[in-house]
């Protein structure tokens, strides 16, 4: 990896240091705990020297009490400085992954529906979820352990110099082999680990893909593909398990045999100065101990090393998705909306681009909406209809022209004050696994029940809603999945319909639903905008009937605004165009 790229990597690790700035004083702490619990136990072989050399040698047991003592003491306080590291560092690296985390959710949902096309949810879950444990792994024990072992391996072996230069030469000559492998093998492994769980993550899809789409599969006879596809990527998975055993095996054996053989040469080169009398069994047995001791801060370093890769590769995926602009925001010097208003909206000279096309998708649209209006948005598909309406509550902003309501740009208002004054409803209801009430107040602070019924009447949904077990309270499952899809759609147009909006845009209700339930919801719809400003896409001539006007899209353009009526009479695209829809219509 060359040094500019570790330098960006150091570089987004140590972005998190605002986030470590509150804990600093329990990671601080915890590191001391921990380097102390290292010297106690770097310290016992200095006794082990003493006693061996002192008491044994001379044969005189009085000192030995103490010495024994001070191994005691020492081996405890090195148990309970491990403890105290731990629960020192518990609370501030969950505090830090959590306020990662919130930070990165409030971020997601401050970013544009642009950005929001363009990410797969699965691998913003991935970041918010594993990735931010794995910092929090890092910060906890990670960061702390590379310092700290590498502390220790310094002094442990500055240790064995001390005692005699052999010693320390050996231990030496068979660690820094076993850095470089364990440091090289370890990015390998890891490499390798990311490798097999995202073929194991492929696998996951595929199964889940066949048992979610069971019943195409079968129908049309395509069970044998997909096993064949799940057997070539099971196969996959194998060869790279394999081949990280295969990495384990080289890596272990390695931290295995340098340090047998290096106690080996120690015992040689001991012994023999024992024997010649150029070292005492103390320093031998002294030597031994340290360098057992050194084992694990030597075998650790390059999994600690791979570990910091992981960190930083997580910490990139984090701020990736951190940096995203907001390129929707409120004005510097906010306006407010006349109090008289009437919520007349226009549409003037409107282009709009999506980010990285090569063309403009509406091309200077023109359209005036007047005062408690509702004009059908109709076009083959493609022509710019639901990017049209995405312009109005700002789910995106128009590259050129503007969009006014009661004369004010929609970009000179509070973000809150628009999303007041405009409410949405999408052709695809959503709904969130809470009960009726919370999906159609939605997080809208002092709603009380009287107004969730009046929007529940409103849309013609109090009636099915009373019948549920417990009516307002009731929970409704994951996307409403538990309620019809004219129920849903009904439950979507009570939120729309909620903070009684001056403007509504909705993206045809009516489009996903089969004849029965289109007559519940075109008498709900007939009700909802019977008082508001409405821009509504069509999709089905039912929906074009519940408009006063009707304007036609075409390649990104209004090629004609006028009554249904009107447009059916002397328009011959209009004539086309409704064909089609009819068409469609029939085939649902
Ligand atoms: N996120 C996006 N990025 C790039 N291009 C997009 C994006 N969303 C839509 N488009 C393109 O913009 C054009 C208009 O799309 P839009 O969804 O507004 O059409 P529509 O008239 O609502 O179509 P439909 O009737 O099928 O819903 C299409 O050519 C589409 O491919």
């Amino acid at each position: 990896m060359d040094t500019e790229r570790q330098g960006t990597r150091v570089w987004v690790l140590l972005r998190l240091l605002p986030y470590l700035r509150p804990v600093r004083s329990r990671m601080i702490g915890s590191a001391v705990a921990v380097l102390g619990s290292m010297v106690c136990g770097l310290t016992i072989p200095l006794i082990i020297l003493r006693i061996l050399d002192g008491p044994v040698a001379a044969r005189d047991t009085a000192p030995l009490p103490w010495l024994v003592l001070a191994v005691a003491v020492l081996g405890s306080t090195e148990a309970i400085l491990f403890y105290v590291r731990r629960r020192l560092i518990v609370r501030p690296s969950t505090q830090v992954e959590a306020a990662l985390r919130m930070d990165l959710y409030q971020h997601l949902q401050r970013l544009p529906i642009a950005f929001h096309d363009r990410w797969q949810s699965g691998q913003l879950l991935s970041r918010a979820v594993s990735d931010l444990s794995t910092l929090r792994r890092y910060i906890a024990f990670g960061v702390i352990f590379l310092v700290v072992n590498t502390l220790t391996l310094l002094a442990g072996l500055a240790v064995l110099f001390v005692l005699s230069p052999t010693l320390g030469l050996i231990t030496l000559v068979c660690t820094a082999p076993l850095v470089l492998i364990s440091t090289q093998y370890e990015s390998k492994y890891s490499v390798l680990s990311r490798r097999s769980q995202d073929q194991a993550g492929d696998l996951a899809t595929t199964v889940e893909e066949s048992v979610l789409g069971i019943r195409v599969l079968k129908a049309f006879g395509r069970g044998r593909h997909l096993a064949e596809r799940f057997a070539a990527e099971a196969k996959e998975l194998r060869k790279t398990e394999l081949h990280k055993i295969r990495v384990l095996a080289v890596l272990w054996a390695a931290i295995i045999m340098l340090p047998e053989l290096g106690i080996g040469a120690m015992l040689l080169f001991g012994a023999t100065g024992v024997v010649e009398g150029s070292m005492t069994v103390g320093t031998l047995v002294a030597g031994i101990t340290v360098a057992t001791y050194l084992r694990w801060p030597t075998d650790s370093i390059g999994w600690l090393l791979a570990e910091t890769n992981d960190a930083a590769t997580a910490c990139e995926r984090y701020w990736e998705v951190r940096d995203a602009e907001i390129s929707v925001t409120g004005p510097a010097e906010p306006k407010r909306l006349p109090a008289d208003g009437v919520g007349s909206l226009r549409f003037e000279g409107v282009h709009f681009r999506y980010p990285g096309a090569e063309r403009d998708t509406l091309r200077g649209v023109d359209l005036d909406v007047r005062p408690g209006e509702t004009i059908a948005l109709v076009g083959a598909t493609g022509s710019g209809k639901t990017t049209l309406t995405a312009l109005v509550p700002r789910l995106a902003d128009v590259t050129a022209g503007r969009v006014t309501i009661d004369g004010v740009d929609v970009r000179d208002l509070t973000l809150d004050d628009l999303r007041t004054a405009v409410a949405t409803a999408f052709e695809e209801p959503v709904l969130f696994s809470a009960s009726v009430r919370e999906n159609v107040a939605l997080g809208a602070e002092d709603v009380t029940d009287a107004q969730v019924r009046e929007a529940l009447r409103i849309a013609q949904a109090e009636e099915f809603v009373d019948k549920l077990p417990w009516g307002l309270d009731t929970r409704i499952g994951e996307q409403g999945l538990s309620l019809s899809g004219g129920q849903r759609q009904r439950l979507a147009l009570a939120r729309a319909v909620l903070g009684k909006p001056q403007v509504l845009v909705l993206d045809d209700p009516l489009s996903a639903l089969d004849v029965h339930t289109e007559a519940e919801v075109e008498h709900a719809l007939r009700s909802v905008l019977k008082d508001v400003t409405a821009l509504v896409v069509a999709h089905r001539p039912s929906t074009v009937q519940l408009a006063d006007r009707v304007a036609m899209l075409d390649g990104g353009r209004i090629i004609a605004v006028g009554q249904h009526s009107e447009l059916l009479a002397h328009n011959e695209d209009y004539r086309a165009l409704l064909s089609t829809m009819d068409r469609e219509e029939v085939s649902t």
